[in-house]
């Protein structure tokens, strides 16, 4: 829609990253020309003319040099689809093809040109000085095909791309990558018509990497999957079919292609810096169209998300707050809870919240860490007094300290904790009747009657003990935050009862402030849903009514790092029917991820609702090098490799903050740090704030690495006993439901460390290697391994 005169001017996903490479005053030039081109695109001063025979394509002036290529959608809908040096816009103009995907139903542009690839970086021209009129066939520099993919020799160089009439490709060279699969079935497919031919051309990973680097985003994840060797139907049913268009497709109507989300262009009013300034700024304007579903989506209660490691969870949850926001009525209330486990990623929520919709956007949401919520209520509530946070750890010494002091033998310190945690206080059990009646389902150590009364006495005596030191768990503060809402919320509907009794505000009532009761929030979001605890989710849903859009939770519990496991049903948070899984990875390369998976084995992982997920179709399309291997005799040895490798990767990116180490404890952490400073190299440790400073090599614990995305990621100290802890063994036998746990704990620690890398990732050990390092590779002279860095042994069980 525009006003008269006016014109709407979006930018078409990957067009940015032609532009990017232009040089700057180009680029400045672009911000100018947007804005005079959405006040009058007929402005003489633009140039807007349509290309000769093409009855969509215009090119408009940018500066003397540079012209914009704009599809005309229809109306005044146009779609910035390139920025070229003038010499390269009008001559051989079958190069250019656009269409409406007739699977996707979305608007595609693409290019093809001399070297038989997609069109790669323009605005390089050939370096005579350009002159001369404009118009077709006015040619004064050759166009230069810059990313070229090193043509196979005897290639045979394709100037146009349409598709032979058999639909089947001249086949000069090698075996073609895609020698399983015909040119219908790459339309069946939703690749781009145009590159159909070429692709079927192809025969080697690199060039199939040069061919879709500029194409449309479908294309290049269908035909990236088919190279990898996946088959015609799971690349329909995982890639293809969740981005079908539903309705059937009208290829000649573009108005109705560009409201599809499957048209990837930024909205109409998006500032073009934002999508072209820099990389990290994409996802604030370009959606998956299958992130934009569930964003946009009316669920009918709760909903879930999940997915593996640098899927866009997050992202998916800021753009749902945003769209959440945007639906509601002007006000100034907080009416959206955006929460998740720890104060840094809250941090960094508000950060991205911020940056994705302004103030504007932020003063209506409560952007708060789970434990820092609860804290706040029960402060409110005046509950409790003046306390002391003590954690986990702490919790256990001080069951140890008692056992010790009262001479009780037949518990152990650890169940007893975990007892009151998860099945006391997990349950918000508050009597000895309610506890011979809890559900211990997952505890694994079966007990008696009796045993239960014993065990119920002696955590009657554990939280006096904590009441008499002024101390308290966040899980206990969680439970009372829990039970404060509860109440509140139980108030709510019995006065909504009353009302619908009456049929109206119950006037009569002698405390009107039963009146005034509301539920906290209108719509709460949840991030790295997989960690919180029961209280936690009873918590939640006792601050925003039952209703459509009530609780949207993203999470993967393959990335659960704390004793959480929760049957969301149970706990009144339903989301049966409303679960949805993102399986495009935008962060980690399929090396770093195909190793990542080893690690996962052959465990059973939960859906938080007592039913099991998994990360099958999780894929990238961004390549690297396969992880590397640091083997050493010792801890010393170890950290003198650990700080050559940092030192090489600093090498190919001077921002230190672009550079993390992960080590299992926080002694390896002071340990890194001083041989860092020895070699020269700054770093900080990762608080429970997050890092301290940005420009700096991130150091921290396995746990610290939750939510945090880097260039290049080091796992050092992956030796046995530390990965998993030894500790643990004692459960073997004892436990062994909670052995499993740990072992599957200890698995996702370092499944996020890892997944946490985005270019390259280097793993080291001392030693013994940790059992999830496979043999072959521990002992191997110069250990290589292509199909997964770590595949444990069965060793563990
Ligand atoms: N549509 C998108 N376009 C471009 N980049 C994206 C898109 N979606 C996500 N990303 C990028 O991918 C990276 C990972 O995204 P995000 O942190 O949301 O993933 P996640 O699934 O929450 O990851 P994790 O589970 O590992 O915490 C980020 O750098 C983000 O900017």
């Amino acid at each position: 829609m525009s006003v008269q005169g006016k014109a709407t001017l979006r930018l078409l996903d990957k067009a940015d990253k032609e532009i990017k490479r232009l040089p700057r005053v180009v680029k400045g030039a672009i911000y100018d020309f947007q804005y005079k081109f959405r006040e009058n695109p007929n402005s003489p001063g633009l140039r807007l003319k349509q290309l000769k025979g093409n009855d969509r394509l215009y090119s408009a002036r940018v500066t003397d040099d540079y012209r914009a290529l704009l599809l005309h959608v229809g109306e005044s809908d146009y779609i910035l689809v390139a920025v070229r040096h003038r010499s390269e816009v009008y001559d051989n103009l079958d190069r250019f093809h656009h269409q409406v995907n007739p699977v996707t139903g979305g608007i595609e542009f693409l290019e093809v040109v001399e070297s038989a690839t997609v069109r790669a970086a323009s605005g390089t021209p050939g370096t005579s000085e350009p002159s001369g009129s404009e118009g077709p066939g006015s040619v004064d520099s050759p166009s230069a095909p810059v990313a070229d993919p090193a043509p196979e020799p005897g290639a045979e160089r394709q100037k146009r791309s349409e598709p032979e009439p058999s639909g089947e490709p001249p086949r000069a060279h090698g075996r073609p990558l895609l020698a399983g699969v015909s040119a219908e079935q790459l339309r069946e497919l939703g690749v781009a018509e145009a590159l159909i031919p070429l692709a079927l051309d192809v025969s080697t990973e690199e060039k199939m990497l040069g061919l879709v680097e500029y194409a449309p985003a479908h294309s290049e994840e269908v035909l990236l999957a088919l190279a990898e060797g996946k088959g015609f139907d799971e690349v329909l049913e995982s890639i293809t079919r969740p981005v079908a268009a539903t309705e059937p497709v009208d290829v000649t109507d573009y108005s109705a292609a560009l409201n599809r989300s499957t048209t990837r262009v930024t909205t109409e009013d998006t500032d073009l810096r934002e999508a072209i300034e820099d990389d990290f700024g994409r996802w604030k304007v370009y959606l998956h169209p299958t992130q934009e579903r569930l964003v946009k989506r009316r669920y009918k209660g709760p909903a879930r998300v999940s997915g593996g490691p640098g899927t866009g969870k997050t992202i998916v949850a800021l753009h749902r707050v945003k769209y959440l926001v945007e639906q509601l009525p002007p006000g100034r209330t907080k009416a959206v809870l955006l929460t998740t486990y720890n104060r840094n990623l809250a941090t960094d929520l508000r950060k991205r919240l911020l940056d994705l919709g302004g103030q504007e956007l932020v003063d209506r949401v409560h952007i708060v860490n789970i434990d820092s919520l609860a804290n706040q209520i029960v402060a409110e509530a005046a509950q409790g007094g003046r306390r002391r946070w003590i954690s986990d750890a702490q919790a256990l010494d001080e069951w140890q300290d008692m056992l010790s002091e009262i001479g009780e033998t037949r518990w152990d310190a650890d169940f007893l904790n975990a007892e009151w945690s998860q099945v006391i206080l997990g349950q918000a059990v508050n009597s000895r009747a309610d506890y011979f009646r809890a559900r211990r389902a997952g505890r694994g150590q079966r007990i008696s009657r009796a045993q239960r009364a014993e065990i119920w006495q002696l955590v009657e005596r554990f939280t006096m003990r904590l009441d008499e030191k002024r101390v308290w768990t966040h899980r206990q503060v969680a439970e009372i935050a829990a039970r404060i809402k509860g109440e509140q919320a139980a108030k709510i509907a019995a006065y909504k009862d009353d009302e619908a009794q009456h049929g109206g505000p119950m006037l009569h009532r002698l405390d009107q402030s039963w009146a005034n009761l509301r539920h906290d929030y209108q719509h709460i979001v949840v991030d790295e849903a997989q960690d919180l605890n029961p209280a936690h989710w009873k918590l939640l849903r006792a601050m925003v009514a039952e209703k459509d859009d009530d609780i949207f939770l993203v999470g993967d519990t393959h990335q659960r790092i704390y004793d959480n496991y929760v049957s969301l049903g149970s706990l009144g948070v339903n989301i049966r029917g409303r679960s949805s899984r993102l399986t495009l990875s935008y962060r980690t390369t399929k090396q770093i991820l195909g190793s990542a998976l080893g690690l996962l084995g052959d465990e059973a992982w939960d859906d938080l609702d007592d039913g099991s997920d998994n990360l099958g179709g999780y894929r990238s399309i961004l390549r690297g090098p396969t992880p590397s291997f640091i083997r050493a005799a010792t801890w010393h040895e170890e950290l003198d490799a650990l700080a050559a490798q940092v030192s090489e990767w600093r090498g190919i990116d001077g921002d230190n903050g672009s550079i993390a180490v992960a080590v299992p404890t926080r002694d390896m952490v002071g340990e890194v740090e001083r041989q860092l400073s020895k070699s020269g190299i700054s770093s900080v440790s990762i608080g429970p704030d997050g890092p301290r400073a940005e420009a700096a090599v991130h150091v921290g614990t396995l746990h610290r690495f939750k939510g945090l995305e880097y260039r290049f990621v080091a796992i050092a100290g992956m030796c046995d006993g530390l990965v998993p802890r030894r500790g643990i063994e004692r459960f073997r036998e004892s436990d062994p439901l909670r052995y499993r746990r740990e072992i599957q704990k200890a698995r996702s620690l370092i499944f996020v460390a890892a997944t946490r890398a985005r270019d390259a990732l280097a793993v080291s050990w001392h030693g013994s290697p940790s059992p999830f390092v496979p043999t072959s590779v521990a002992s191997a002279p110069a250990p290589s391994l292509d199909d997964g860095l770590f595949r444990p042994t069965n060793a563990l069980f």
